[in-house]
This record gives C-alpha cells, sequence and structure tokens, in this order.
C-alpha cells in the first residue's frame, strides 16, 4: 500500500492507497502531522510520497524520519508522467503539479482545466497531449474573508456561514456575497473563456473548499475532492524503480 502525504498552507492530508483507490484520507495539522503514526500502524505501508508547499517543522519532519518504508520526497527533479512546460519547475507548487496528473491519469487524451480551491485558488492547463501548460494562482476562500478585514479599517472578519443575498443589504451579506460571488464569477470566466478556446475542454474541481454555484456549466465540471493525493499517489508509482 502506499502512504500519501500532502503539506498544504491549510492543512495536511495523509492518504493510503490500495492500488489506485483511496482507502482512507485523513486531514491533519500542517506543522505537527500527529496523526501520521495511528495511520501507519493501521496499514501495511510499502512506500511513501510527501510533497509539500512550506517549509516544514521541526515536529513534521520528526514524524516523517520515524516512517519505516522508502519515501520519494517530491521534487522539481522528479520524473513526472506528463511534459511540464512550466518555465521556472524549481518554483512550481507540487500540489499543482500532482492535481494535474491526477486529472491528466482519469482523461489522458482530454484538454483539461483543474482548479483546486484550497488556501488559494490555482488554475491549471494541461492539452489532450499530456503537456502542462501552466496556470493562474488567487486568493482562496479564507484570504478572501481575512483580507478584507485585516487591510480596511472598518470591515469585520465575516464567516462563510451565514446569510446569503445576491446582492448585500448589510456589511455581512455585501462581504460574503462578494467573497462568494466573486470567486464564482471568477471561476465560471476560466471556465467559459478556456472553453472558448478548448471546445472539448473537461473541468475538475478539487480542494478543500468546495462550493456549490447554480449554472449550466455545473454538468461539465468533475468534482474530486482527491485529486491531488491520487495525482502524488499516481507520480509514487510512476517512480517505483527510484524509491
Ligand atoms: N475536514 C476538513 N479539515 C480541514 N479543512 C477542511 C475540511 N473540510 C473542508 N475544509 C476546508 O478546506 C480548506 C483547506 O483546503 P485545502 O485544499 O486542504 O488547502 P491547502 O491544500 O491549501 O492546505 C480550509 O480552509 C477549510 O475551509
Ligand atoms: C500556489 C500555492 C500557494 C497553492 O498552495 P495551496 O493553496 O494548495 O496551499 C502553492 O502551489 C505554491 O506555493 N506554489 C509556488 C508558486 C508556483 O506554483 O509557481
Ligand atoms: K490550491
Amino acid at each position: 500500500m502506499n502512504l500519501v502525504v500532502d503539506i498544504g498552507n491549510t492543512t495536511a492530508k495523509l492518504a493510503l492507497f490500495d492500488g489506485t483507490l483511496p482507502l482512507e484520507v485523513v486531514y491533519d495539522s500542517n506543522s505537527t502531522l500527529e496523526r501520521l503514526p495511528d495511520i501507519c500502524s493501521r496499514y501495511a505501508v510499502e512506500k511513501a510520497i510527501v510533497a509539500s508547499v512550506i517549509d516544514l517543522s521541526e515536529r513534521a519532519l520528526a514524524q516523517l524520519s520515524k516512517l519505516p518504508v522508502p519515501v520519494l520526497w517530491l521534487n522539481e527533479k522528479t520524473p513526472l508522467p506528463v511534459e511540464n512546460l512550466y518555465e521556472t519547475p524549481e518554483t512550481l507548487g507540487y500540489d499543482r503539479m500532482a492535481a494535474v496528473v491526477g486529472a491528466n491519469e482519469q482523461f489522458p487524451d482530454r484538454d483539461i482545466l483543474v482548479i483546486d480551491a484550497g488556501t488559494c485558488i490555482t488554475y491549471e492547463f494541461v492539452d489532450a497531449s499530456g503537456r502542462y501548460h501552466g496556470g493562474n494562482i488567487s486568493p482562496g476562500m479564507q484570504m478572501r474573508f481575512r483580507a478584507l478585514h485585516q487591510f480596511t479599517g472598518r470591515l469585520p472578519l465575516v464567516l462563510r456561514e451565514g446569510r446569503e443575498l445576491p446582492m448585500g443589504r448589510d456589511t455581512d451579506t455585501a462581504i460574503r456575497a462578494g467573497v462568494l460571488k466573486g470567486m464564482e464569477y471568477e471561476i465560471s470566466g476560466y471556465i467559459v473563456a478556456m472553453k472558448h478556446k478548448y471546445p472539448e475542454l473537461l473541468v475538475f474541481l478539487t480542494g478543500g473548499d468546495d462550493f456549490s454555484f447554480d449554472t449550466n456549466l455545473k454538468s461539465i465540471i468533475f468534482a474530486d475532492r482527491f485529486l491531488v493525493l491520487k495525482g502524488l499517489n499516481r507520480i509514487l508509482n510512476y517512480n517505483n524503480d527510484k524509491i
């Protein structure tokens, strides 16, 4: 079995894969990885992959160093099953590449837009020949709520849950709709623009912040919360002979 460790800016995700199937996925602290020993003790783990977009704390490094199996640390030199056209592969976030690898595994002969709504929202494009062209980075949902509060004198920190109106009628509803509608229009704007250029485009939506939007675009979206984990699992298997 494969252990997949995806350390993001907000949470760490730990997953156990049997073949291509995620048997168990747990969310963990990205600074302590305190649930790692437990998940490892419950499965016959053979090898592991670790991908991080943050500098790891001493505690996290100590947990990972105790893993009793060979570990592939994903970096810019790791061979990948897609071609990477990003001009600075050494600065590319591993979660972005992993999401692309996960989507390409499911539809290798299709043009795909991958949208990952986590701490940041990332947009990636991989073509029907398996070439990753790059993509864009914008602020995630919590970052938008927090930025409006932090960089103003009068705006409160508004919670995601609460009254939702098309147009706000007080500060709370104005901020909530502003953030949520802003994300929805941003996402649907990307989809429409990319569909225009690539009519056969498929769209994958992943990341911790899943949200619904009720446009007719919904029908072409594959929601897959575990896309990054699946991509990392594929990268681990792809490098089987190297670890
Ligand atoms: N079980 C969960 N544990 C932690 N965060 C969750 C959970 N379910 C949804 N979330 C949401 O997921 C967001 C983090 O998304 P994620 O894709 O894990 O981010 P990142 O990869 O940047 O760390 C959080 O802001 C939170 O709103
Ligand atoms: C863009 C990101 C912050 C997204 O991270 P996440 O929201 O998944 O925590 C991460 O992929 C990253 O640090 N990237 C480095 C810059 C780049 O990809 O070019
Ligand atoms: K992201």
